[in-house]
């Protein structure tokens, strides 16, 4: 079995965070292995609190686990503050990590900050030139590009200048557009798109987590950057398609729907 690996906080509520990460490699087949970075405090209407994981602890969950099993791939989801940062890019710089999906989180979809606000030079200057594929939503790429993003076009420009920050490839997720929910994946000279119709919920917790999880399951199991994505945007469709309520606010995707239609479950 392909072996991964999320680096990532704690949800609470179980949609997004860690948890996300490993029902998602759970869904595609792959071990699931998870570096705590942060506890958040956080249910479907909020994240009400953090707790930061000492970045010793953090330091050394990466090592016993590179130390002793052979990683497939890494995905980086909620990193919290430049020490936390720090401490994850010294050490995996010991290892070699075949594929390394950042998902640069900063804001929760209720307006929470994950990333601290002076994190982000440290984030961009210390993870994006390590990743395979670094994937921002759309105010996250505003944020590291400085420019306002409204458009494919805008898109284009953002994927543009995040790749020129190293990244191997570059995936600005339109989730936050109005029509369309398309993502663009640019690798230096081509774009490729990854449309789907906008599915009508209010339940997308996680999709973000989602979705990062998903790629860095496919990039593990051998598939190339255009094909990983092109899975793992057809599993978070379905996911969000069968996403369902769990409380009074944005309820978590679906990680297991295929699977539990084939097993009956449904
Ligand atoms: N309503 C929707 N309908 C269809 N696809 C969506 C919808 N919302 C998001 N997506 C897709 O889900 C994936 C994740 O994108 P999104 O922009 O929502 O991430 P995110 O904002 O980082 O999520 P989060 O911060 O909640 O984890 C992308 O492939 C995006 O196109
Ligand atoms: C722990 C955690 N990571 C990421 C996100 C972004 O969805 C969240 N809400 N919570």
């Amino acid at each position: 079995m392909k072996k991964l690996l999320t680096i990532a906080g704690s949800d609470s509520c179980g949609g997004a965070g860690i948890q996300a990460d490993l029902k998602t490699f759970s869904a595609h087949g792959v071990f699931g292995m998870s570096v705590i970075t942060a506890v958040t405090v956080q249910n479907t209407q909020g994240v009400f609190g953090v707790q930061d994981i000492s970045p010793d602890i953090i330091q050394r969950q990466i090592e016993v686990i590179f130390d002793d099993i052979s990683v497939d791939a890494v995905k980086i989801g909620m990193v919290s503050k430049t020490e936390t940062i720090k401490t994850i890019a010294e050490t995996l710089s010991k290892y070699s990590i075949q594929n390394l999906v950042v998902d640069p989180v900063m804001v929760s979809k209720s307006g929470f900050h994950l990333l601290q606000l002076e994190a982000k030079e440290a984030l961009i200057t210390h993870l994006l030139p390590m990743a395979t594929v670094v994937t921002p939503n759309l105010p996250e790429a505003e944020v590291i590009t400085g420019l306002e993003i409204n458009t494919l076009e805008d898109m284009k420009k953002a994927a543009h200048i995040i790749y020129k920050m190293g990244p191997k490839y570059v995936l600005v997720k339109g989730g936050h557009l109005e029509d369309e929910a398309v993502d663009i994946l640019y690798d230096g000279t081509v774009f490729t798109y990854y449309n789907s119709p906008r599915i009508d919920t209010k339940n997308t917790h996680g999709t973000g987590c989602t979705l990062s999880s998903a790629i860095a399951s496919n990039l593990g199991k051998g598939l190339s950057i255009v094909e990983a994505i092109e899975k793992a945007k057809n599993y978070i469709t379905i996911a969000i398609e069968n996403s369902f309520s769990i409380g009074k606010g944005v309820g978590p995707t679906h990680h297991f729907y295929e699977l539990y239609k084939k097993a009956g479950l449904l």
